[in-house]
């Protein structure tokens, strides 16, 4: 068994995990804590926008039909009625030969199709009335947004499972959702397994390495959305791992551990798994880093199992739990953020697998380029932090080249 693993491709090692996906109750939340979370409703506009003729600037509404004419030399003359503040409601129609001072937001009074800028106008008193002078011709609709004019009242703005972002924060405040039904945040319990592990507060030791995964994915799952319960470290024994890991899929709705994979001796993960009583969906995947991920499912909750190696760990996220945790939310596409690119450099490490290398992308000159983030390893830690991509390399001997088109998968869009 050890020594015997099926290999799955990434692709259908992502297929299997899919039919798993449980999506999580949904909830009624203030508006302001729904940012990063999945619509379970529908959202319409619950009025026209703008809900009333709206002045684009700050400057004097009148009718369009009394500036016929009007030149430098020979301007208009309108008499000003009244001011009208954002906010307010207008108190007098605009009647030929009449204007009213407006500010930008405020509602357009009845009778005026046009708004003057102020910067175009000169103001004079006479008898205790002001007037304006306007020295050009307007169009009839100038500045001005007529009621309607972005959305019609009913409009289907966003479906079921849209995730929640500034653009659409925008929307729900606008249309007075203020309080939204989405999909719960699934809770994930992370577990890193090695006995070589210390706490982050530890001092180093002979052989000994602080765990970083833990907090590697204590950021990856804050970022997808999840609730994160940090666990204790466990030692490579297996009976006690076990014990913990159950009990947190009980608590939990997903698990991941790190480490303990592959076909090392202490590798506890793989006796886990051969006692598992659910069902095993892979324990080997055609990738680089990350070959030994194993996934298993039971009652219909995730056990993933990453590698240790940090490189795969971070991969081994991006690639299978992150899109299990969007689905659990109600996100309804399980894609990858997928780009074609140019190689900015040779990439010639050959492998038996495909392999996900952390990159950088980069527009020149409207080209999007790839480079590598730093030596390319399963177990370096430093390039995490400075790749905005996974290059994906196909499998064989030649890699890729300078000048190669290739995919890659889009990472930290908040950069
Ligand atoms: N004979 C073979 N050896 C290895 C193979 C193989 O096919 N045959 N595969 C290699 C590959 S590829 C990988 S990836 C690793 C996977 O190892 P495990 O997933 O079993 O992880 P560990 O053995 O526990 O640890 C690997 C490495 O990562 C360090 N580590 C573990 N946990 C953490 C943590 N929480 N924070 C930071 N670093 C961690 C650990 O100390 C090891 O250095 O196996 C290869 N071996
Ligand atoms: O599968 Mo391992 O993560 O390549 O080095
Ligand atoms: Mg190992």
């Amino acid at each position: 068994m050890r020594f015997n693993r099926e290999v799955v491709k990434v692709a259908d090692a992502r297929e299997r995990l899919f039919p798993h996906i449980r999506v999580k109750p949904t909830e009624k939340l203030k508006l302001e804590q729904c940012v990063g979370r999945y619509l379970a409703q529908e959202i319409v506009s619950t009025s026209p926008l703008p809900h009333f003729h709206r002045s684009s600037m700050d400057g004097y509404a009148i009718r369009a039909a009394d500036t016929r004419g009007a030149t430098r030399e020979r301007p208009v003359l309108l008499e000003v009625l009244e001011t009208i503040p954002a906010g307010s409601v207008p108190q007098h129609p605009i009647t030929r030969g009449t204007a009213s001072r407006i500010m930008t937001g405020a509602a357009v009074p009845e009778g005026a199709d046009a708004v003057v800028m102020i910067e175009w106008t000169e103001t004079i008193e006479k008898d205790e009335k002001t007037y304006i002078y306007i020295p050009r011709e307007l169009e009839p609709g100038t500045h001005i947004a007529p009621t309607g004019s972005e959305l019609e009242q009913g409009t289907l703005l966003l479906g079921k499972g849209q995730r929640i972002g500034p653009g659409e924060m925008a929307l729900l405040a606008t249309f007075g959702y203020a309080e939204v039904e989405v999909y719960e945040r699934p809770t994930v319990a992370i577990f890193a397994t090695g006995s070589e592990l210390l706490n982050v507060s530890s001092p180093l030791l002979p052989g000994k390495i602080r765990n970083s995964n833990s907090y590697t994915l204590l950021s990856l799952l804050l970022d997808a959305g999840a609730i994160p319960l940090m666990q204790e470290t466990l030692p490579d024994e297996v009976e006690q791992a076990q014990a913990k890991i159950l009990d947190a899929l009980d608590r939990a709705d997903l698990v991941i551990t790190t480490g303990g994979v592959s076909v090392g001796d202490f590798d506890i993960l793989v006796d886990i798994f051969e006692r598992w009583d659910g069902r095993m969906l892979f324990n080997k995947v055609a990738m680089r880093p990350g070959s030994p991920t194993t996934v298993g499912v039971r009652e219909d909750k995730f056990l993933f199992s990453l590698s240790g190696n940090p490189g795969a760990c971070f991969v081994g996220f991006e690639l299978f739990v992150r899109p299990v945790i969007a689905g659990m939310m109600g996100k309804p596409d399980r894609s990858l953020p997928t780009f074609t690119a140019v190689m900015d450099e040779d990439f010639t490490k050959p492998s038996p697998f495909e392999r996900y290398v952390r990159g950088r992308y980069e527009i020149v000159d409207g080209q999007m380029f790839v480079r590598l983030a730093g030596t390319e390893k399963s177990s370096i830690t430093l390039t995490i932090k400075d790749a905005n991509c996974l290059i994906v390399v196909p499998p064989g001997g030649r890699g890729v080249g300078k000048g190669d088109k290739v995919q890659a998968i889009m990472l930290k869009k908040w950069e």
